[in-house]
């Protein structure tokens, strides 16, 4: 097969992938979740006109000439309404939430007055409206304020506790399982044997996965043969998930086999070997209704590929309305040279020049086993396929990778 350019690989994974079943959860489980309708006020707020502040609401006509001393009847607070209105010469005292009282257009700070008994003296004219917050202000019931296929934010929250929500429908989490093959890889805190290679890439692509909001199952590390990768690839598909990720095995060596064992279980392979960089040897297919994402062993190969096609995926299926990654321009921290055929995905810092742009400069080594510069890499930097030599300074895109 060809290489594939990345935009199109992209949309092959991408093709078909909506939003999963509905449910509906508490607002306190929702944080990150996607909207699976859109979400309408089910009141006004504020419901009533509000003080914003302490203070004495007054006509504003009765303090357009100050010192101006009018009779306090009474007193205002959040929760408890007047059940009196005021009328020429008076005041209510009120405090910051209480609800404006009929007959006032407006409120005094307590420190522009005087009290004295059951008398208050204005020292401050203010105009009518003055810290005062019109019912509505923030919004009305029957208003969508939060859409279908939005992620919420810990401020959505808020908003939809105020719209008075107590549960929100949201797509169901992706399931997906992650599989690791390499007779190779031995678990982190044991002692390698010679030849032997701490297995250290699901850390970073569960967590990734779980931070996009899948339920992610781990499967281990299958061996090397083709008979105990196709039996992790039926686990998978016999737990049902959704999406299944595996890692390594992927490209053309005989003890590649990942391959040939989802073929073999019956796997449509959509494609195989990408024009990019790091990240060619990729595959991607459906076993049934499970997706699968075949990552390339190498640490970074496999995280650029993870951050590239699997993200987006887990995003779609959650429903999220804008699935794919936000690129950004910045300007390059050094020179590069021209490039080849395949789409490269350079590793970088982030900085600031001295007018506040955003600087990228590639980390020093670029090969795809590097885990420790990976870790310190802040974005990627995007080069198309065949792009020219540039030098520092000049324009180029970038995506961020997640803190
Ligand atoms: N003749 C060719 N050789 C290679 C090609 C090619 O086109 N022709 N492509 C190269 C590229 S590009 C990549 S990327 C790698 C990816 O190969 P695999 O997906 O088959 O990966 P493995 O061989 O299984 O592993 C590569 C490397 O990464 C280590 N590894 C694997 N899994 C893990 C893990 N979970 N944690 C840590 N390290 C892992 C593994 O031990 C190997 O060192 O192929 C090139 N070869
Ligand atoms: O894609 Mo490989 O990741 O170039 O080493």
């Amino acid at each position: 097969m060809a290489l594939m350019p990345v935009d199109d690989a992209l949309a092959a994974v991408l093709a078909g992938a909506h939003g999963l079943d509905t449910e509906l959860v508490a607002l306190e489980d929702a944080y990150r979740r996607v909207l699976a309708r859109d979400l309408a006020a089910l009141r006004t707020q504020p419901p009533q006109a509000m003080s914003a502040m302490d203070g004495y609401a007054v006509r504003a006509a009765d303090v357009a000439a100050t010192p101006a001393t009018l009779q306090v009847i009474g007193e205002i607070a959040a929760g408890r309404p007047a059940t009196i209105g005021i009328g020429p010469g008076e005041a209510l005292r009120i405090f910051t939430g209480g609800v404006v009282p009929d007959g006032s257009d407006a409120v005094v700070i307590q420190e522009d007055t005087a009290r004295d008994g059951d008398r208050v003296t204005v020292n401050e004219a203010v105009r009518p409206g003055r810290h005062i917050r019109p019912a509505g202000i923030d919004f009305k019931e029957g208003q969508v304020l939060l859409r279908q296929g939005h992620r919420l934010s810990d401020r959505d929250l808020a908003l939809a506790a105020g719209m008075n929500h107590a549960a929100l429908p949201v797509h169901r989490r992706p399931r997906l399982a992650m599989l690791a093959t390499g007779d190779e890889l031995v678990m982190p805190g044991t002692t390698p044997a010679p030849g032997q290679i701490v297995y250290s890439n699901g850390y970073a692509l569960r967590a990734l996965a779980r931070a996009e909001g899948a339920d992610v199952i781990d499967l281990g590390i299958a061996a090397d043969t083709l008979e105990a990768t196709q039996a992790a690839i039926r686990q998978a598909r016999d737990l049902g998930v959704d999406l299944l990720v595996t890692t390594g095995g992927a490209s053309a060596g005989d003890h590649d086999l990942v391959k040939g064992a989802l073929e073999a279980e019956g796997t449509a392979i959509a494609f195989w070997k990408i024009a990019m960089r790091p990240g060619k040897p990729m595959m991607h297919g459906h076993l049934g209704p499970m997706r699968v994402i075949g990552l390339p062993g190498n640490p970074v190969s496999s995280y650029v590929c993870a951050v590239l096609f699997m993200v987006p995926l887990i995003r779609a299926l959650c429903g999220m309305s804008q699935p794919r990654h936000v690129r950004e321009p910045a300007l390059l921290g050094a020179d590069l040279s021209a490039n080849d055929q395949r789409e490269d995905y350079l590793r970088a810092t982030l900085s600031h020049d001295d007018t506040g742009r955003q600087v990228a400069t590639p980390v020093d080594s670029q090969d795809s086993s590097l885990l420790a510069r990976l870790a310190t890499a802040e974005a990627l930097i995007v080069r198309p396929a065949f792009a020219p030599a540039a030098s520092t300074g000049s324009p180029c895109v970038i995506l961020k990778l997640p803190l």
